[in-house]
């Protein structure tokens, strides 16, 4: 059995559906489950759209483009006399409105009921069309499979009972179907809906193969593969071949977007290679992430922005140690602050973490019982592996390093954000 994913960009029209589409027909021997995202950018349109409607204000023009953006791919993908599709989207739309009206208590509860209509949305519509070119595809909810605990916008998944859902009830269908579900999207043990993070598609992926022992996941991107940096940030990039887990992991943690981090760790426990291929030339071979590392050593650039700088310092001349070491970290990891880098000196701890107001606030509360402690917005973190003096020049960009940390293999600094 094969698991495929599909991200935003290789969905966000009608033409790029049609393409997905081909690539689903060209691969049709065998089970195939496909792990869809919301179409193009309307996880952001529905976050803004609930933005406007918790500060009180008129969200319709927004929530009206997202209906419009849906409506005119649906009216370019379907047949008229088709309209089981187009039923089903306009009783989301409904639900989703509903939902809208509701006020709900706990933090980020409104967001993770609200915000997995883009996948509730985008699977329904590529179910529809997969079975327009008459490929037997069934659309699964995976809030029915994939159980998390109860923290909102950031849930954990709870392995074993999504493992006993899953083998319960997915292979009989894989029999018959393509399984068509929803990234990104589960749900806590009395059914409310929760979300695995931003960008968690890629995660939920790894969750159906690891859960289901697949013999592979492939990730269909923009790009050709994994390349030594961000095509964006960097000109003249290289494609590797093949990389380690341990090397994938690596290069996810300190910023290479182009996967999700979570999703290495359930593959490489099961040895299930994970391969990352181009939708846009899906004749060509891509990246396989597997047990084999890439051949030679060469610069290796990632960039992680929306990062903050917490300088935490002593208040009296007591020096940093284990124990004030032990307190900082406790309280950062209360918090669920993600830390990314950390410096110390004798009379304080230097953290850079992504920023998150309401998290960083909450610690710097705790933090200021024993701590005094600053913080500055709006940095990056570059990260340079097997550096050259090229090499690093191209990541800085003239920039200034406001910290940086250097090992023979990896060389780091926080900079200010583009
Ligand atoms: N090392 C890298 N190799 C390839 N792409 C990268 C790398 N680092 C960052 N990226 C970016 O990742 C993007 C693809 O990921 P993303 O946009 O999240 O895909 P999707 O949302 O469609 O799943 C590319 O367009 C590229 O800009
Ligand atoms: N739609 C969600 C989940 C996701 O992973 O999307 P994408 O695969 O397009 O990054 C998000 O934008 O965060």
């Amino acid at each position: 059995m094969r698991v495929f994913k599909f991200g935003g960009a290789s969905v966000k029209s009608a033409e790029a559906v049609k393409n997905m589409g081909s690539i689903i027909q060209a691969h049709d021997n065998g089970p195939l489950i496909i792990v869809v995202s919301a179409m193009g950018k309307t996880t952001n349109a529905l976050e803004r759209v609930l933005e406007l409607r918790e500060a009180g204000k008129d969200y319709q023009r927004e929530w009206q483009a997202v209906k419009d953006y849906h409506g005119n791919i649906i009216q370019d993908l379907f047949s008229s006399d088709e309209n089981e599709t187009f039923l089903a989207i306009e009783s989301l739309f409904g639900h989703a409105e509903l939902i809208l009206r509701q006020t709900f208590a706990e933090q980020g509860k409104a967001y993770d009921q609200f915000v997995p209509y883009g996948e509730l949305i985008s699977t329904t519509i590529i179910a529809g069309y997969l079975r327009q070119l008459q490929l037997k595809a069934e659309w699964i909810d995976a809030r029915r499979y994939i159980k998390t605990d109860s923290v909102f916008k950031d849930a954990k998944v709870r392995w074993e009972v999504t493992e006993e859902l899953l083998k319960l009830n997915l292979p009989t269908i894989l029999k018959e179907n393509i399984v068509v579900t929803q990234g990104f999207v589960a749900s806590d043990l009395s059914d409310n809906t929760t979300t695995l993070a931003r960008e968690g598609s890629d995660f939920s992926a790894a969750i159906f193969a690891h859960c289901l022992n697949a013999d592979s996941v492939t990730i269909w991107k923009d790009v050709p593969g994994i390349l030594n940096a961000d095509p964006k940030r960097i000109s003249d990039t290289a494609k590797f071949e093949a990389i380690s887990y341990r090397e994938a992991a690596e290069m996810t943690f300190y910023g290479a977007s182009v996967i999700h981090p979570k999703t290495i760790k359930p593959l490489a426990n099961k040895n299930i290679p994970l391969k990352v291929r181009s939708f846009e030339r899906p004749g060509e071979k891509g990246t396989v992430i597997h047990l084999k590392g890439s051949e030679q050593p060469i610069p290796c650039f990632m960039f992680k922005d929306k990062q903050a700088l917490m300088v935490i310092r002593v208040k009296d001349l007591s020096f940093v140690q284990e124990e004030s070491l032990r307190k900082i970290f406790h309280i950062l990891a209360e918090h669920r602050i993600r830390i990314n880098l950390t410096q110390n000196t004798a009379v304080s701890v230097s953290v850079c973490a992504d920023w998150d107001s309401v998290k960083f606030q909450k610690a710097k509360q705790d933090l200021e019982k024993d701590f005094e402690m600053e913080t500055h917005t709006e940095l990056s973190l570059v990260t340079v592996k097997n550096p050259t003096s090229n090499a690093l020049k191209a990541a800085l960009a003239n920039k200034e390093a406001v910290l940086e940390q250097r090992t023979k293999s990896l060389c780091q600094f926080v900079v200010s954000e583009s």
